[in-house]
Protein backbone atom coordinates (compact mmCIF):
# COMPACT_ATOMS: atom_id res chain seq x y z
CA UNK A 1 0.00 0.00 0.00
CA UNK A 2 2.85 2.10 1.17
CA UNK A 3 4.96 1.64 -2.40
CA UNK A 4 1.15 2.27 -4.07
CA UNK A 5 0.90 5.74 -2.17
CA UNK A 6 4.29 6.78 -3.06
CA UNK A 7 3.84 5.88 -6.84
CA UNK A 8 1.15 7.76 -6.96
CA UNK A 9 2.67 10.90 -5.32
CA UNK A 10 5.50 10.49 -7.63
CA UNK A 11 3.32 10.40 -10.70
CA UNK A 12 1.38 13.55 -9.60
CA UNK A 13 4.75 15.56 -8.68
CA UNK A 14 6.07 14.32 -12.30
CA UNK A 15 2.72 15.62 -13.67
CA UNK A 16 2.83 19.08 -12.07
CA UNK A 17 6.33 19.43 -12.96
CA UNK A 18 5.32 18.47 -17.10
CA UNK A 19 3.09 20.94 -16.75
CA UNK A 20 5.29 23.12 -14.95
CA UNK A 21 7.83 23.30 -17.25
CA UNK A 22 5.34 23.43 -20.29
CA UNK A 23 3.48 26.54 -18.63
CA UNK A 24 7.03 28.24 -18.98
CA UNK A 25 8.27 27.53 -21.72
CA UNK A 26 8.14 29.64 -25.01
CA UNK A 27 5.60 28.77 -27.23
CA UNK A 28 6.54 26.68 -30.35
CA UNK A 29 6.19 28.29 -33.82
CA UNK A 30 2.89 28.11 -35.21
CA UNK A 31 1.87 25.09 -37.52
CA UNK A 32 -1.12 26.15 -40.16
CA UNK A 33 -4.08 24.80 -39.83
CA UNK A 34 -5.14 22.08 -41.72
CA UNK A 35 -8.45 19.18 -41.70
CA UNK A 36 -7.00 16.79 -44.04
CA UNK A 37 -5.36 14.12 -42.21
CA UNK A 38 -2.81 14.45 -44.89
CA UNK A 39 -2.06 17.84 -43.47
CA UNK A 40 0.13 20.24 -46.00
CA UNK A 41 1.21 17.73 -48.01
CA UNK A 42 0.75 18.91 -51.82
CA UNK A 43 -1.82 17.72 -54.27
CA UNK A 44 -0.41 15.81 -57.15
CA UNK A 45 1.84 17.65 -59.36
CA UNK A 46 1.86 20.69 -57.05
CA UNK A 47 5.44 21.19 -55.64
CA UNK A 48 5.66 21.85 -52.10
CA UNK A 49 8.59 24.52 -52.40
CA UNK A 50 6.20 27.08 -54.55
CA UNK A 51 3.49 26.25 -52.53
CA UNK A 52 5.78 27.04 -49.22
CA UNK A 53 7.14 30.13 -51.69
CA UNK A 54 3.43 31.69 -51.70
CA UNK A 55 2.33 30.44 -48.10
CA UNK A 56 5.68 32.93 -46.75
CA UNK A 57 3.75 36.05 -48.17
CA UNK A 58 1.06 35.32 -46.16
CA UNK A 59 2.76 33.85 -42.96
CA UNK A 60 6.02 35.19 -42.92
CA UNK A 61 9.39 33.54 -43.68
CA UNK A 62 9.30 31.13 -40.79
CA UNK A 63 6.65 29.22 -40.23
CA UNK A 64 5.09 25.79 -39.39
CA UNK A 65 3.87 22.57 -41.10
CA UNK A 66 2.03 19.06 -40.62
CA UNK A 67 2.31 16.21 -42.96
CA UNK A 68 0.58 13.40 -41.61
CA UNK A 69 1.76 13.10 -38.63
CA UNK A 70 4.98 15.16 -38.55
CA UNK A 71 5.18 18.84 -37.72
CA UNK A 72 8.12 20.61 -39.48
CA UNK A 73 9.60 24.27 -39.19
CA UNK A 74 9.92 25.97 -42.63
CA UNK A 75 12.47 28.92 -43.41
CA UNK A 76 11.75 30.45 -46.38
CA UNK A 77 14.43 33.61 -46.70
CA UNK A 78 17.49 34.21 -46.58
CA UNK A 79 17.49 36.52 -43.91
CA UNK A 80 16.17 33.83 -41.29
CA UNK A 81 18.54 31.09 -43.18
CA UNK A 82 21.55 33.07 -42.21
CA UNK A 83 20.32 33.31 -39.19
CA UNK A 84 19.24 29.94 -38.28
CA UNK A 85 21.92 28.06 -40.09
CA UNK A 86 24.80 30.79 -40.07
CA UNK A 87 24.70 32.15 -36.75
CA UNK A 88 23.39 29.51 -35.38
CA UNK A 89 25.04 26.44 -36.49
CA UNK A 90 25.99 24.87 -33.67
CA UNK A 91 22.13 24.16 -33.09
CA UNK A 92 20.95 23.72 -36.64
CA UNK A 93 23.26 21.38 -38.72
CA UNK A 94 21.93 18.57 -38.07
CA UNK A 95 20.49 16.33 -40.10
CA UNK A 96 18.04 13.31 -39.96
CA UNK A 97 17.91 10.69 -42.85
CA UNK A 98 14.39 9.80 -43.82
CA UNK A 99 13.36 6.52 -42.88
CA UNK A 100 13.75 4.44 -45.90
CA UNK A 101 16.89 6.06 -46.16
CA UNK A 102 18.16 4.78 -42.58
CA UNK A 103 16.74 1.65 -43.15
CA UNK A 104 18.51 1.29 -46.16
CA UNK A 105 22.06 2.04 -44.88
CA UNK A 106 22.23 5.05 -46.55
CA UNK A 107 22.34 7.86 -42.99
CA UNK A 108 26.62 6.27 -43.46
CA UNK A 109 29.01 8.85 -44.93
CA UNK A 110 28.40 12.44 -44.89
CA UNK A 111 25.12 13.19 -46.09
CA UNK A 112 23.11 12.22 -42.72
CA UNK A 113 25.44 11.76 -40.45
CA UNK A 114 24.53 11.96 -36.86
CA UNK A 115 27.67 11.90 -35.15
CA UNK A 116 29.52 15.12 -34.57
CA UNK A 117 33.01 13.45 -35.11
CA UNK A 118 32.58 11.45 -37.93
CA UNK A 119 30.86 14.15 -40.10
CA UNK A 120 33.35 16.50 -39.25
CA UNK A 121 36.10 14.01 -40.33
CA UNK A 122 33.92 13.24 -43.84
CA UNK A 123 33.83 16.74 -44.48
CA UNK A 124 37.64 17.27 -43.32
CA UNK A 125 37.93 14.43 -46.10
CA UNK A 126 35.67 15.82 -48.99
CA UNK A 127 37.63 19.26 -48.67
CA UNK A 128 40.63 18.41 -48.59
CA UNK A 129 40.26 17.55 -52.82
CA UNK A 130 37.37 20.01 -53.43
CA UNK A 131 38.28 23.15 -51.86
CA UNK A 132 39.13 25.54 -54.90
CA UNK A 133 42.89 25.90 -54.07
CA UNK A 134 42.76 21.32 -54.07
CA UNK A 135 40.71 21.61 -57.55
CA UNK A 136 43.33 22.46 -60.14
CA UNK A 137 44.70 19.36 -60.09
CA UNK A 138 41.57 17.86 -61.62
CA UNK A 139 41.11 20.62 -64.14
CA UNK A 140 42.26 18.06 -66.76
CA UNK A 141 39.92 15.49 -65.47
CA UNK A 142 37.06 18.10 -65.82
CA UNK A 143 38.69 19.03 -69.98
CA UNK A 144 39.13 15.36 -70.72
CA UNK A 145 35.83 14.33 -69.91
CA UNK A 146 34.11 17.44 -71.03
CA UNK A 147 36.05 16.36 -74.70
CA UNK A 148 34.55 13.18 -74.49
CA UNK A 149 30.74 14.67 -73.94
CA UNK A 150 31.31 16.53 -76.69
CA UNK A 151 32.26 14.17 -78.62
CA UNK A 152 29.85 11.51 -78.10
CA UNK A 153 26.89 14.56 -78.86
CA UNK A 154 28.97 14.96 -81.90
CA UNK A 155 28.59 11.34 -82.71
CA UNK A 156 24.11 11.30 -81.54
CA UNK A 157 23.34 14.28 -81.00
CA UNK A 158 19.41 13.22 -80.64
CA UNK A 159 20.81 11.88 -77.85
CA UNK A 160 22.07 14.89 -75.84
CA UNK A 161 19.93 14.43 -72.86
CA UNK A 162 20.65 10.86 -72.15
CA UNK A 163 24.60 11.70 -72.78
CA UNK A 164 24.33 14.17 -70.00
CA UNK A 165 24.66 12.00 -66.96
CA UNK A 166 27.58 10.18 -67.73
CA UNK A 167 29.34 13.34 -67.65
CA UNK A 168 29.25 14.22 -63.92
CA UNK A 169 29.35 10.56 -62.92
CA UNK A 170 32.25 10.04 -64.95
CA UNK A 171 34.07 13.02 -62.86
CA UNK A 172 33.08 11.97 -60.00
CA UNK A 173 34.35 8.63 -60.09
CA UNK A 174 37.49 9.93 -61.74
CA UNK A 175 38.09 12.40 -58.62
CA UNK A 176 36.71 9.81 -55.82
CA UNK A 177 38.47 6.88 -56.99
CA UNK A 178 40.98 7.28 -59.91
CA UNK A 179 38.46 5.08 -61.78
CA UNK A 180 38.54 6.54 -65.89
CA UNK A 181 35.10 5.03 -67.21
CA UNK A 182 34.78 3.10 -70.64
CA UNK A 183 31.32 3.86 -71.91
CA UNK A 184 27.83 3.74 -71.14
CA UNK A 185 27.91 0.17 -70.43
CA UNK A 186 30.41 0.20 -68.17
CA UNK A 187 29.85 -1.64 -65.10
CA UNK A 188 31.22 0.97 -62.74
CA UNK A 189 29.13 3.50 -64.24
CA UNK A 190 26.06 1.23 -63.88
CA UNK A 191 26.57 0.39 -60.66
CA UNK A 192 26.99 4.46 -59.22
CA UNK A 193 23.59 4.75 -61.62
CA UNK A 194 21.99 2.22 -59.56
CA UNK A 195 22.96 3.39 -56.30
CA UNK A 196 21.94 7.38 -57.10
CA UNK A 197 18.92 6.02 -58.28
CA UNK A 198 18.10 4.08 -55.54
CA UNK A 199 19.18 6.64 -53.20
CA UNK A 200 16.69 9.56 -55.09
CA UNK A 201 13.81 6.57 -54.23
CA UNK A 202 14.93 6.19 -50.34
CA UNK A 203 14.52 9.77 -49.83
CA UNK A 204 11.89 10.41 -52.21
CA UNK A 205 8.99 12.40 -50.19
CA UNK A 206 6.11 12.48 -52.13
CA UNK A 207 3.28 10.38 -51.92
CA UNK A 208 3.52 9.53 -55.36
CA UNK A 209 6.59 8.01 -55.40
CA UNK A 210 8.04 7.79 -52.14
CA UNK A 211 7.99 5.47 -49.34
CA UNK A 212 5.42 5.66 -47.05
CA UNK A 213 7.63 4.91 -43.79
CA UNK A 214 9.63 8.03 -44.45
CA UNK A 215 6.42 9.73 -43.00
CA UNK A 216 5.38 6.48 -41.04
CA UNK A 217 7.69 5.69 -39.12
CA UNK A 218 6.80 3.79 -37.12
CA UNK A 219 5.52 1.45 -39.32
CA UNK A 220 9.33 0.12 -39.58
CA UNK A 221 8.88 -1.61 -35.80
CA UNK A 222 5.86 -3.58 -37.33
CA UNK A 223 6.85 -7.16 -38.61
CA UNK A 224 7.72 -7.89 -42.13
CA UNK A 225 5.15 -10.28 -42.55
CA UNK A 226 2.18 -8.23 -42.18
CA UNK A 227 0.95 -6.22 -45.48
CA UNK A 228 2.10 -3.19 -46.61
CA UNK A 229 5.66 -3.92 -44.98
CA UNK A 230 7.36 -4.80 -48.52
CA UNK A 231 9.56 -1.80 -48.43
CA UNK A 232 11.49 -3.80 -45.03
CA UNK A 233 12.42 -6.17 -47.67
CA UNK A 234 13.79 -4.05 -50.01
CA UNK A 235 15.61 -1.62 -47.59
CA UNK A 236 17.69 -4.83 -46.20
CA UNK A 237 18.38 -5.73 -50.04
CA UNK A 238 19.28 -2.23 -50.94
CA UNK A 239 21.48 -2.24 -47.74
CA UNK A 240 23.33 -5.77 -48.25
CA UNK A 241 24.15 -3.93 -51.79
CA UNK A 242 25.06 -0.86 -51.09
CA UNK A 243 27.75 -1.87 -48.70
CA UNK A 244 29.16 -4.64 -51.28
CA UNK A 245 29.13 -1.67 -53.67
CA UNK A 246 31.12 1.18 -51.24
CA UNK A 247 33.67 -1.76 -50.27
CA UNK A 248 33.96 -3.09 -53.88
CA UNK A 249 35.67 0.49 -55.06
CA UNK A 250 37.42 1.47 -51.87
CA UNK A 251 39.14 -2.48 -51.49
CA UNK A 252 40.29 -1.71 -55.13
CA UNK A 253 41.73 1.72 -54.46
CA UNK A 254 43.52 0.26 -51.60
CA UNK A 255 44.90 -2.51 -53.39
CA UNK A 256 46.00 -0.40 -55.95
CA UNK A 257 47.63 1.89 -53.14
CA UNK A 258 49.63 -1.16 -52.03
CA UNK A 259 50.77 -2.18 -55.24
CA UNK A 260 52.05 1.65 -56.00
CA UNK A 261 49.46 1.85 -59.22
CA UNK A 262 46.97 4.00 -57.59
CA UNK A 263 45.91 6.73 -59.76
CA UNK A 264 44.97 10.11 -58.33
CA UNK A 265 41.99 10.86 -56.44
CA UNK A 266 40.25 11.86 -53.09
CA UNK A 267 40.80 7.98 -51.68
CA UNK A 268 44.18 7.76 -52.91
CA UNK A 269 45.06 10.94 -50.81
CA UNK A 270 43.07 9.71 -48.23
CA UNK A 271 45.22 6.37 -47.90
CA UNK A 272 48.45 7.31 -49.17
CA UNK A 273 49.47 10.66 -48.29
CA UNK A 274 47.02 11.30 -45.29
CA UNK A 275 46.83 7.76 -44.28
CA UNK A 276 45.90 6.78 -40.93
CA UNK A 277 43.97 10.31 -40.66
CA UNK A 278 40.75 8.72 -41.15
CA UNK A 279 38.74 6.28 -40.27
CA UNK A 280 38.32 3.85 -43.19
CA UNK A 281 34.72 2.85 -43.09
CA UNK A 282 33.86 6.39 -42.98
CA UNK A 283 36.00 6.64 -46.37
CA UNK A 284 34.69 3.83 -47.85
CA UNK A 285 30.97 5.35 -47.65
CA UNK A 286 31.72 8.80 -47.91
CA UNK A 287 33.34 8.75 -50.99
CA UNK A 288 30.09 7.13 -52.78
CA UNK A 289 28.72 10.77 -51.90
CA UNK A 290 30.55 12.05 -54.37
CA UNK A 291 28.78 10.62 -57.00
CA UNK A 292 25.52 10.36 -55.20
CA UNK A 293 25.67 13.96 -54.30
CA UNK A 294 27.30 15.36 -57.43
CA UNK A 295 25.79 13.19 -60.30
CA UNK A 296 22.17 14.03 -60.74
CA UNK A 297 22.48 17.44 -58.95
CA UNK A 298 25.07 18.20 -61.78
CA UNK A 299 22.79 16.36 -64.46
CA UNK A 300 19.82 18.62 -63.66
CA UNK A 301 21.39 21.89 -64.58
CA UNK A 302 23.14 20.82 -67.46
CA UNK A 303 19.62 19.57 -68.57
CA UNK A 304 17.96 22.96 -67.64
CA UNK A 305 21.10 24.69 -69.61
CA UNK A 306 20.14 23.08 -72.55
CA UNK A 307 16.14 23.17 -72.02
CA UNK A 308 17.00 27.05 -71.82
CA UNK A 309 19.22 27.41 -74.74
CA UNK A 310 16.16 25.68 -76.76
CA UNK A 311 13.59 28.53 -75.24
CA UNK A 312 15.77 31.22 -75.51
CA UNK A 313 17.40 31.37 -78.36
CA UNK A 314 18.78 35.09 -77.68
CA UNK A 315 20.50 33.94 -74.41
CA UNK A 316 22.02 31.72 -77.01
CA UNK A 317 23.51 33.52 -79.41
CA UNK A 318 24.61 36.43 -77.19
CA UNK A 319 26.76 33.80 -75.01
CA UNK A 320 28.02 32.21 -78.38
CA UNK A 321 28.43 35.76 -79.70
CA UNK A 322 30.78 36.34 -76.40
CA UNK A 323 32.38 32.99 -76.59
CA UNK A 324 33.31 34.13 -80.23
CA UNK A 325 34.78 37.16 -79.74
CA UNK A 326 36.87 36.25 -76.79
CA UNK A 327 38.57 32.99 -78.29
CA UNK A 328 39.20 34.54 -81.67
CA UNK A 329 41.59 36.90 -79.50
CA UNK A 330 43.13 34.53 -76.96
CA UNK A 331 42.26 31.02 -77.71
CA UNK A 332 41.73 29.71 -81.06
CA UNK A 333 42.05 26.30 -81.43
CA UNK A 334 41.16 25.35 -77.97
CA UNK A 335 38.02 24.91 -75.91
CA UNK A 336 37.28 27.33 -73.05
CA UNK A 337 37.24 26.78 -69.56
CA UNK A 338 36.77 28.12 -66.46
CA UNK A 339 40.21 28.45 -65.17
CA UNK A 340 41.46 30.52 -68.00
CA UNK A 341 38.45 31.87 -69.77
CA UNK A 342 35.60 33.18 -66.94
CA UNK A 343 37.24 36.07 -66.20
CA UNK A 344 36.79 36.88 -70.13
CA UNK A 345 33.01 35.95 -70.47
CA UNK A 346 30.92 37.98 -68.10
CA UNK A 347 27.65 36.78 -69.75
CA UNK A 348 28.15 33.03 -70.36
CA UNK A 349 28.85 33.75 -66.27
CA UNK A 350 25.73 35.59 -65.74
CA UNK A 351 24.17 32.67 -67.99
CA UNK A 352 24.97 29.70 -65.98
CA UNK A 353 24.12 31.78 -62.64
CA UNK A 354 20.66 32.12 -63.65
CA UNK A 355 20.49 27.93 -65.34
CA UNK A 356 21.17 28.03 -60.81
CA UNK A 357 18.29 30.40 -60.57
CA UNK A 358 15.55 29.17 -63.09
CA UNK A 359 15.67 25.44 -62.24
CA UNK A 360 17.64 24.80 -59.42
CA UNK A 361 18.35 21.30 -59.12
CA UNK A 362 17.68 21.17 -54.83
CA UNK A 363 14.89 23.26 -54.18
CA UNK A 364 14.86 22.50 -50.61
CA UNK A 365 17.30 20.72 -47.88
CA UNK A 366 16.42 19.76 -44.46
CA UNK A 367 18.19 20.06 -41.43
CA UNK A 368 17.58 19.07 -37.67
CA UNK A 369 17.52 20.69 -34.06
CA UNK A 370 19.60 19.53 -32.27
CA UNK A 371 19.39 20.92 -28.67
CA UNK A 372 16.36 23.38 -27.74
CA UNK A 373 16.77 26.62 -28.96
CA UNK A 374 14.33 30.15 -28.48
CA UNK A 375 14.22 31.52 -32.00
CA UNK A 376 12.19 35.32 -32.02
CA UNK A 377 10.16 33.93 -28.81
CA UNK A 378 9.43 30.61 -29.74
CA UNK A 379 10.52 27.72 -28.60
CA UNK A 380 12.32 25.17 -31.59
CA UNK A 381 12.62 21.71 -29.59
CA UNK A 382 15.65 19.70 -30.23
CA UNK A 383 15.06 17.01 -32.95
CA UNK A 384 12.82 19.64 -34.68
CA UNK A 385 13.13 19.05 -38.63
CA UNK A 386 13.77 22.43 -40.23
CA UNK A 387 12.40 22.38 -44.48
CA UNK A 388 15.18 25.11 -45.78
CA UNK A 389 13.01 26.29 -49.18
CA UNK A 390 16.40 27.93 -51.14
CA UNK A 391 13.68 28.17 -54.09
CA UNK A 392 11.79 30.92 -52.15
CA UNK A 393 14.74 33.04 -52.54
CA UNK A 394 15.48 32.81 -55.98
CA UNK A 395 12.20 33.08 -57.49
CA UNK A 396 10.78 35.89 -54.77
CA UNK A 397 8.53 38.26 -57.18
CA UNK A 398 9.61 41.41 -55.04
CA UNK A 399 12.88 40.54 -56.00
CA UNK A 400 12.48 38.71 -59.78
CA UNK A 401 8.74 40.39 -60.47
CA UNK A 402 9.34 38.11 -63.90
CA UNK A 403 11.07 35.13 -61.97
CA UNK A 404 9.59 32.62 -64.52
CA UNK A 405 11.90 33.75 -67.20
CA UNK A 406 15.40 33.08 -68.21
CA UNK A 407 17.31 36.19 -68.41
CA UNK A 408 20.77 36.34 -67.81
CA UNK A 409 20.90 39.94 -68.59
CA UNK A 410 19.61 40.46 -64.85
CA UNK A 411 23.05 39.48 -63.37
CA UNK A 412 25.01 41.50 -65.73
CA UNK A 413 25.63 44.85 -64.38
CA UNK A 414 26.23 43.23 -60.77
CA UNK A 415 23.71 45.68 -59.25
CA UNK A 416 21.42 42.99 -58.51
CA UNK A 417 23.71 40.93 -56.95
CA UNK A 418 25.08 43.91 -54.40
CA UNK A 419 21.08 44.86 -53.70
CA UNK A 420 19.86 41.24 -53.48
CA UNK A 421 23.06 39.43 -51.47
CA UNK A 422 21.94 36.27 -52.50
CA UNK A 423 23.66 34.44 -55.64
CA UNK A 424 22.19 32.16 -57.32
CA UNK A 425 25.57 30.31 -57.47
CA UNK A 426 26.00 30.56 -53.12
CA UNK A 427 22.16 29.82 -52.18
CA UNK A 428 21.51 26.54 -54.65
CA UNK A 429 23.95 24.77 -52.43
CA UNK A 430 22.83 25.46 -49.06
CA UNK A 431 24.38 26.96 -45.88
CA UNK A 432 25.59 27.16 -43.08
CA UNK A 433 28.21 24.30 -41.80
CA UNK A 434 26.28 21.80 -44.09
CA UNK A 435 26.98 23.70 -47.04
CA UNK A 436 27.37 21.41 -50.28
CA UNK A 437 31.01 20.27 -50.43
CA UNK A 438 30.76 19.86 -54.11
CA UNK A 439 29.84 23.16 -54.81
CA UNK A 440 33.08 24.60 -56.59
CA UNK A 441 33.58 21.48 -58.34
CA UNK A 442 30.10 21.81 -59.75
CA UNK A 443 30.51 25.40 -61.01
CA UNK A 444 33.64 24.77 -62.53
CA UNK A 445 32.13 21.59 -64.18
CA UNK A 446 28.62 23.63 -65.19
CA UNK A 447 30.54 26.50 -66.91
CA UNK A 448 33.40 23.78 -68.81
CA UNK A 449 30.84 22.44 -69.62
CA UNK A 450 28.24 24.70 -70.91
CA UNK A 451 30.65 27.45 -72.65
CA UNK A 452 32.03 24.52 -74.87
CA UNK A 453 28.74 23.52 -75.44
CA UNK A 454 27.68 26.80 -76.61
CA UNK A 455 31.35 27.07 -78.41
CA UNK A 456 30.50 23.26 -80.70
CA UNK A 457 27.05 23.13 -81.24
CA UNK A 458 24.07 25.15 -81.89
CA UNK A 459 20.59 23.97 -79.86
CA UNK A 460 17.04 24.57 -81.69
CA UNK A 461 13.36 23.93 -80.96
CA UNK A 462 12.35 20.72 -83.20
CA UNK A 463 10.00 21.04 -86.02
CA UNK A 464 6.88 19.32 -86.13
CA UNK A 465 5.76 17.35 -89.84
CA UNK A 466 3.69 20.66 -90.63
CA UNK A 467 7.32 22.94 -89.90
CA UNK A 468 6.19 24.55 -87.00
CA UNK A 469 8.89 24.79 -84.07
CA UNK A 470 7.57 22.58 -81.09
CA UNK A 471 7.77 24.82 -78.18
CA UNK A 472 8.93 22.59 -75.17
CA UNK A 473 7.24 22.12 -71.86
CA UNK A 474 8.85 23.54 -68.71
CA UNK A 475 7.87 20.30 -66.80
CA UNK A 476 9.91 19.28 -63.86
CA UNK A 477 10.20 15.58 -61.86
CA UNK A 478 8.73 16.50 -58.24
CA UNK A 479 11.72 14.58 -56.22
CA UNK A 480 14.31 16.04 -53.60
CA UNK A 481 16.68 16.76 -57.06
CA UNK A 482 14.40 18.42 -59.57
CA UNK A 483 15.10 17.65 -63.44
CA UNK A 484 13.24 18.36 -66.60
CA UNK A 485 11.20 15.37 -67.87
CA UNK A 486 12.59 14.63 -71.80
CA UNK A 487 11.74 17.46 -74.18
CA UNK A 488 12.45 17.88 -78.18
CA UNK A 489 15.08 19.68 -79.32
CA UNK A 490 17.79 20.03 -81.87
CA UNK A 491 21.47 19.77 -81.85
CA UNK A 492 23.83 20.75 -84.70
CA UNK A 493 27.45 21.21 -84.79
CA UNK A 494 27.88 25.38 -85.25
CA UNK A 495 30.63 24.41 -88.50
CA UNK A 496 33.13 22.46 -89.51
CA UNK A 497 35.77 23.97 -87.52
CA UNK A 498 33.71 23.54 -84.67
CA UNK A 499 33.82 19.82 -85.38
CA UNK A 500 37.28 19.83 -85.96
CA UNK A 501 37.98 21.37 -82.38
CA UNK A 502 36.20 18.50 -80.52
CA UNK A 503 38.47 16.19 -83.24
CA UNK A 504 41.74 17.98 -82.34
CA UNK A 505 40.87 17.66 -78.82
CA UNK A 506 40.15 13.97 -78.86
CA UNK A 507 43.41 13.24 -80.58
CA UNK A 508 45.39 15.66 -77.94
CA UNK A 509 43.86 13.32 -74.85
CA UNK A 510 44.04 9.80 -77.01
C1 LIG B 1 24.84 21.67 -59.39
C2 LIG B 1 25.34 20.79 -58.57
C3 LIG B 1 25.01 20.67 -57.09
C4 LIG B 1 24.01 21.24 -56.35
C5 LIG B 1 22.93 22.19 -56.82
C6 LIG B 1 24.17 20.75 -54.99
C7 LIG B 1 23.35 21.13 -53.93
C8 LIG B 1 23.50 20.68 -52.63
C9 LIG B 1 22.70 21.11 -51.52
C10 LIG B 1 21.57 22.13 -51.60
C11 LIG B 1 23.12 20.44 -50.43
C12 LIG B 1 22.56 20.57 -49.01
C13 LIG B 1 23.25 21.76 -48.34
C14 LIG B 1 22.66 22.17 -47.03
O1 LIG B 1 22.02 21.37 -46.34
O2 LIG B 1 22.84 23.34 -46.68
C15 LIG B 1 24.20 19.56 -50.84
C16 LIG B 1 24.88 18.70 -50.00
C17 LIG B 1 25.85 17.84 -50.43
N1 LIG B 1 26.43 17.79 -51.69
FE1 LIG B 1 25.92 18.92 -53.27
N2 LIG B 1 25.23 19.89 -54.94
C18 LIG B 1 25.80 19.83 -56.19
C19 LIG B 1 26.93 19.14 -56.56
C20 LIG B 1 27.66 18.33 -55.73
C21 LIG B 1 28.88 17.66 -56.09
C22 LIG B 1 29.61 17.79 -57.43
C23 LIG B 1 29.23 16.89 -55.03
C24 LIG B 1 30.46 16.01 -54.98
C25 LIG B 1 31.29 16.00 -54.02
C26 LIG B 1 28.25 17.09 -53.97
C27 LIG B 1 28.23 16.45 -52.74
C28 LIG B 1 27.38 16.80 -51.69
C29 LIG B 1 27.43 16.17 -50.37
C30 LIG B 1 28.36 15.01 -49.94
C31 LIG B 1 26.48 16.82 -49.58
C32 LIG B 1 26.15 16.55 -48.11
C33 LIG B 1 26.93 17.51 -47.21
C34 LIG B 1 26.57 17.41 -45.74
O3 LIG B 1 25.51 16.87 -45.44
O4 LIG B 1 27.34 17.88 -44.89
N3 LIG B 1 27.31 17.97 -54.45
N4 LIG B 1 24.43 19.74 -52.20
Amino acid sequence: MDLFIGVAVFAVVLWYAFLYTRRHEAPRIPVLPSKSILGHMPAPGVTIYEWLAKASKQYGPVFGIRILFVNMVTVNTAEAMREFFEARSSIYSGRRAPKMAELAGMSEGVLFQQDPHQLRQGRKFLASGLQPSALKAYQHVLHVHVVHFLDRVLRAPTKILTLVPMLPTGIALEIAYGYRLKDEKDPFVQRARKSVNRFIQATAMSLEDGFIVNWMPLLSYLPSFLPGMSFKTTAAEWDVWSKANAAEGFNTVKQDVANGTARPSLLQRALEDQKGTYDEYLLMRTATQVYSGGSDTTTSALKTFVLAMTLYPEAQAKAQAEIDHHMANKGAGRLPNYASDRDDLPYVHALVREVMRWHMPAPMTTRTATEDNVYKGYLVKKGTTLVVNMWSILHDEDVFPDHEVFRPERWLDGTLLAKFDADPLDVAFGFGRRVCPGKYLAIDMLFTAIVSTLTVFDIRKAKDTAGNDIVPKEEYTNRAIVAPLPFPCVVTARSDAAKQLVDNAMSAIA
